[in-house]
């Protein structure tokens, strides 16, 4: 029986444009400023620190630690720190109401169907919990967040590494054969698959389906009867 399902955003729930295009020029643009006027807040030094240590650099001044988040945007990277930071300045971009963030149109009623059933959802992604809330708190279809109850981001673990939906599944106190995640990466769904998990890959916007794993090209193509998880 399908108990949780745990998706990914970026290519999943939301298209990868509204990342890279709004998000991730927001936050480039903002970046620079928001660390000036909030530095000495518990939260931007507790960031600033924690990118000193994955780049291995105690001693890099706030400067340093700025430009390295701006090359690692450019670079994509989803490191933690950044991703904390990241969703500081979107918080910031949300509440002044300078984007809604996209959803594809079949993803509301699918997960209030799911959720109808009895079935627990949650994310997994590489976006802060925050940042994750915030997504779903300002869609073009409106506030989201309450049909969620969990929220994983790479504090829990890599999304490559099937430790961390071994992780996952036992947060939500669910067997891994019981969890169905969703996403358009294959590195994921193979470590979703490793930890013993079901999944379903998503190829939107006409991407390939997945060669050795069910592809669906939108939350309506997902059937779910006990057991087992269909794809149409
Ligand atoms: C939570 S919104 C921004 C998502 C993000 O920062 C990102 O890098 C996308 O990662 P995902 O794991 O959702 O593909
Ligand atoms: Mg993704």
């Amino acid at each position: 029986m399908v108990r949780r399902i745990v998706t990914d955003i970026e290519g999943t729930t939301t298209s990868i444009a509204f990342v890279t295009d709004t998000l991730f020029v927001h936050a480039r643009r903002a970046l620079p400023a928001f660390v000036r006027t909030h530095l000495g807040e518990a939260r931007v030094t507790s960031a600033l620190d924690a990118a000193r240590a994955e780049a291995g650099q105690p001693d890099l001044s706030d400067e340093a630690v700025v430009a390295l988040w701006l090359r690692w945007i450019d670079e994509d990277r989803k490191a933690t720190s950044l991703k904390a930071i990241q969703g500081m300045i979107w918080e910031e971009g949300y509440h002044a109401g300078a984007y809604r963030s996209h959803v594809y149109p079949d993803v509301p009623g699918a997960l209030a169907r799911w959720k109808a059933r009895g079935i627990g959802l949650s994310v997994f992604s590489s976006g802060s919990v925050l940042a994750q809330r915030l997504l779903f708190g300002h869609t073009i279809e409106g506030d989201l967040s309450g049909l969620f109850d969990g929220w994983f981001d790479t504090t829990t673990g890599k999304k490559a590494d099937p430790a961390s939906y071994a992780r996952i599944a036992a947060a939500l106190d669910a067997p891994p054969h019981e969890v169905l995640f969703l996403s358009d990466v294959k590195a994921e769904l193979d470590a979703a698959r490793a930890a013993g998990l079901l999944r379903v890959g998503l190829a939107r916007d006409g991407a390939s389906p997945f060669a050795d794993h069910p592809t669906a090209r939108s939350f309506d193509d997902i059937v779910i009867e006990g057991d087992a998880v269909l794809v149409r």
